[in-house]
């Protein structure tokens, strides 16, 4: 993704992102009713002394799904292996990672839609009986060789759960669906990153933030440390007028669009005549890959009323036209 603000992670803002993360349950601001059930899955876990179900987390980048898979290991005081779908291309590559967990360890896979379909089998195995079968040799001499695995708790990660197989969503005992934040969750979320960095704003300055997040706590953090430089650097107070001209800057509208949500919709209303048009046609032309605008553009677009997904592809809605500054039609 090329926007500067964009929701996805760059290794330079690890240890900023480390820094924010809440590191509790309690800690943890907004998702109330995640954090309920998760609670109490973890806590009927302990009463009987077993590994608690494996964790399906579900939702747009951004909301706190590595932050949850921290809290799971932190919890239950047991250390945390992440890995991701991407790194594991065969079933070789899991068979490693899945032997080498200690008891009660859990495993992170975040975009588990993306794992190689021969590991996806071995993982139904894992998951259900805490045992793999290690192929030996090729063709007919070929052999399996059962392994027991220490018993672990998997919290698999994703931002499209429609993708996974069915046998493979079923073995998650839980699935939990996070949501966009509310305004005034992402307020606490700013207040909190705040205190963490010792930048004092004002109010207005994290209402300011918060409603320009797009209901997303990374980009909130984000926004928040654009707004401290800035802060910083003129020498001015954290407020109101500070974070319109941080955030002018970095072109993030008032209603919290970045360059790359802008590009989308001005493509969808000046190129498409306002659609419809399909996700891989709209992602060549503003030169993006269609996961991203999916992914990350578009469930925002639609959520803020600018957009609306059809069976026959993306519509820009009245709002949207209008967001664009282009004449709207009369048919519309
Ligand atoms: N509920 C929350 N309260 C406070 N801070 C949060 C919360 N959720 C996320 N954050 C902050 O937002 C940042 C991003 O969170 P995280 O990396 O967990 O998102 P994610 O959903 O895993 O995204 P991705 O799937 O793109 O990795 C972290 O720095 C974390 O501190």
């Amino acid at each position: 993704m090329t926007g500067e603000l964009s929701a996805q992670v760059s290794p330079s803002e690890l240890g900023y992102e480390g820094a924010l993360r809440p590191g509790s349950l309690e800690e943890f601001v907004g998702q109330a009713k995640v954090r309920r059930q998760m609670r109490l899955l973890l806590d009927a876990a302990q009463i009987q002394q077993r590994t608690p179900d494996h964790i399906l987390l579900a939702g747009p980048p951004g909301l706190g799904k590595t932050t949850l898979s921290m809290i799971v290991a932190a919890e239950l005081d047991k250390p945390l292996h992440q890995t991701s779908g991407p790194a594991i291309q065969h079933a070789g590559d899991l068979a490693a990672v899945l032997s080498a967990l200690t008891p009660g360890e859990v495993l992170f896979i975040d975009e588990i839609h993306r794992m190689a379909r021969s590991a996806e089998e071995m993982l139904y195995l894992a998951m259900e009986d805490f045992k793999i079968d290690i192929m030996v040799g090729k063709g007919a001499g070929a052999t399996s060789i059962p392994l027991e695995l220490s018993p672990f708790t998997l919290v698999g990660a994703t931002t499209r759960a429609g993708l996974l197989p069915n046998p493979l969503r079923d073995r998650f005992g839980f699935t939990a669906h996070l949501e966009f934040y509310a305004e005034d969750e992402l307020e606490s979320v700013v207040r909190r990153a705040a205190r963490l960095l010792r930048f004092d704003i004002a109010a207005g300055g994290i209402e300011e933030i918060a409603g320009r997040s797009r209901g997303t706590p990374r980009i909130a953090n984000r926004l928040l440390r654009r707004v401290r430089d800035y802060s910083l650097v003129h020498e001015v107070p954290g407020d109101t007028e500070s974070v319109r001209a941080a955030l002018a800057l970095y072109d993030v509208d008032e209603h919290g669009l970045d360059r790359l949500d802008r590009e989308v919709l001005r493509a969808v209303v000046e190129r498409f005549g306002g659609g419809p048009v399909g996700l891989s046609t709209l992602a060549v032309s503003v030169g993006e890959e269609a996961e991203t605008i999916e992914s990350v553009v578009e469930p925002f677009l639609v959520r803020a009323g600018l957009m609306t997904r059809t069976p026959r592809g993306r519509v820009a809605t009245r709002l949207g036209w209008e967001h664009t500054g282009i004449p709207v039609p009369d048919a519309l």
